[in-house]
């Protein structure tokens, strides 16, 4: 699977909620979409099932448009933070409208899935709670085998516990049979060992389109007196610093250095905090 946005704009009236907006995905991989509320991230995942037009640029999958194109998004599944599935039906019929729609459903995955997540079969959708409405979306997900599958937000209502199977779950959906997940969170510190490659969209632009492995590389956290500090930090990129008697940490984005003086600790950050740092308004890129 391969996703190609090209100066992808969506406007709203006189705002944009993306604008030229440019991204290439291929592979699979679960892929994190991060970004701060209203950063724009819920209009591409939409752009991106074909769920609506964009205002400029194009959205390609596999070289093809994605809007009202069945032959491209019978292989997309879109998992939305609230599912909106249709009240008067019960569990088993949403499955079944699934099964219809993806050609890759399993069905013995759904309802083994149904049963990890305590889904009664024949409750109607109106009688779920926010929980397990959101466990019924991820049933959807995992079960349709999409070759692209989204979750956006997906755990609205879940505990941690049911959390945390969804977690585990994903990575053996995707062990059994590798695809591409992007998947959009704000409780990045849950999920980030999951993400090989990590998008972060702000204000509707791309920051920054790493691998989690050249992410971790390519920044540093030094720590130690203010005095062997400060002469490192000088002309180089430093998205975030703090001082506590006399210890001061800063750290460094964008720069390799190959050694420290002894007295200077050198560690990383979570990508939680990478994310902080980078998306902070005061922050130059
Ligand atoms: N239907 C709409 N009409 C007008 N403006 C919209 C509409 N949908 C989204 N927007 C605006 O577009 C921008 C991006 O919204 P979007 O929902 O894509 O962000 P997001 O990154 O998913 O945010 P969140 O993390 O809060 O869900 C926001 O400023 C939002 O107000």
């Amino acid at each position: 699977m391969e996703i190609k946005a090209e100066k992808l704009t969506k406007q709203y009236g006189k705002d944009f909620a993306l604008n030229n907006f440019d991204l290439q995905l291929s592979g699979n991989k679960i892929i994190g979409l991060l970004g701060k509320n209203g950063a724009g991230k819920t209009t591409f995942m939409r752009m991106l099932s074909g769920h609506f037009l964009q205002s400029g640029g194009t959205i390609k999958i596999d070289d093809q448009s994605p809007f009202n194109n069945y032959p491209v998004t019978k292989n997309i599944c879109f998992i939305q933070e609230s599912n909106n599935f249709h009240e008067k039906f019960r569990v088993h019929e949403v499955l079944d409208i699934a099964s219809i729609y993806y050609p890759n459903w399993d069905k013995n995955q759904a309802k083994e899935l149904t049963k990890i997540f305590k889904l009664k079969e024949k409750q109607k959708v109106k009688a779920l709670s926010k929980g397990m409405s959101s466990a019924l979306g991820i049933i959807i997900g995992l079960s349709s085998n999409a070759p692209l599958t989204i979750f956006d937000e997906p755990y609205i209502g879940l505990d941690a516990s049911f959390r945390s199977t969804f977690y585990d779950l994903l990575l053996e959906s995707y062990e059994n049979n590798p695809r591409m997940f992007i998947l959009s969170t704000h409780l990045i510190d849950e999920v980030s060992k999951l993400f090989e490659e990590v998008v972060i969209l702000h204000e509707g632009n791309k920051m920054l389109h790493e691998s989690s492995e050249h992410l971790a590389e390519k920044h540093m956290i030094l720590t130690g007196k203010k005095e062997s500090i400060d002469p490192l930090m000088e002309g180089k990129n430093v998205i975030h610093e703090k001082s506590i008697l006399g210890q001061k940490s800063v750290v460094l984005f964008d720069e390799v250095m190959e050694s420290v003086p002894s007295d200077v600790e050198v560690s990383k950050a979570t990508l939680q905090d990478l994310f902080v740092y980078l998306t902070k308004e005061e922050v130059k890129r």
